[in-house]
């Protein structure tokens, strides 16, 4: 029964897409309900897609930059991650929530660079200067995800010094999902490699310059050097 309603749907949604395409070379376009709700569903889909995608990336890019300059925080974010996964050996949604310390270095990292630093669209609030004020946050400049490790403090907008994802009835409706976009890739690349700068760059001097926009990414691509990590166990059982 289901699939015959779902092929009905399919061949109604096909038609419509087909006399649109007919009609695109016609001045009078007609549209009816169907036709809206296509037109929204694309939409929808796009922005969903949009306020997600790059929301998570830059975060990851930031939370590996910063953890390439700070080796203290890479050293211990990498050790938990390889504790918690070893015995599986590999990476599994599973596990995700045993990393805390993991899960502080993503805070630590949206409270820096969060990904929408002015709470598009509410241009008066500034995300990006209310988690670096001093008023706030000891050492607001420092990458520290030490201070988030037993703190109450969430993404929920509880707390109006620490708003990367908004506060209130217009909170981003996506946080769950956008946290696990940031948490599960970086443990994949924490676990499955160690990381070192090119051209015999010092971690610490790693340029942090941000470029200011929508969101606020790097100014440069990170350029890093992955080294497998079955190939650092080889190694280390061979040596
Ligand atoms: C690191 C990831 C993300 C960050 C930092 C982020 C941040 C934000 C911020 C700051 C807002 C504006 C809140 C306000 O106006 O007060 C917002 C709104 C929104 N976000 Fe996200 N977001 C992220 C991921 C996502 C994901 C994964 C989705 C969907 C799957 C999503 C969907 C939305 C939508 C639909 C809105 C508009 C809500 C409204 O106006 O009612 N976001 N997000």
């Amino acid at each position: 029964m289901k699939q015959r309603s779902e092929k009905i749907v399919e061949r109604i949604i096909q038609e419509h897409k087909d006399q649109k395409k007919k009609k695109n070379n016609e001045s009078a376009t007609h549209e009816d309900f169907v036709d809206v709700l296509l037109k929204f569903q694309d939409r929808m889909t796009l922005e969903i897609f949009a306020a997600g995608s790059e929301t998570s990336s830059s975060a990851v890019d930031w939370a590996m930059a910063e953890m390439i300059r700070n080796r203290r925080v890479m050293k211990k974010a990498q050790e938990e991650v390889r504790q918690v996964f070893n015995k599986k050996g590999k990476v599994d949604e599973a596990g995700i929530s045993d990393l805390k310390y993991l899960k502080s270095v993503v805070k630590e990292t949206l409270r820096l660079h969060p990904s929408a630093p002015l709470l598009l669209p509410r241009e008066s609030i500034n995300a990006w200067a209310i988690g670096r004020d001093p008023k706030y946050w000891t050492e607001p400049e420092s990458f520290m995800p030490e201070r988030f490790v037993d703190s109450n403090i969430d993404f929920k907008g509880n707390n109006f010094e620490y708003i990367p994802f908004g506060a209130g009835r217009r909170i981003c409706p996506g946080i769950s999902y956008g946290v696990l976009n940031i948490e599960l890739p970086l443990a994949f690349l924490l676990y499955h490699f160690d990381w070192k700068l090119p051209y015999g760059l010092k971690h610490e001097d790693l340029d942090m310059t941000e470029l200011f926009g929508v969101s606020v990414r790097r100014k440069d691509h990170l350029s890093v050097i992955p080294i497998a990590y079955d190939d650092l166990k080889i190694n280390s059982q061979e040596g």
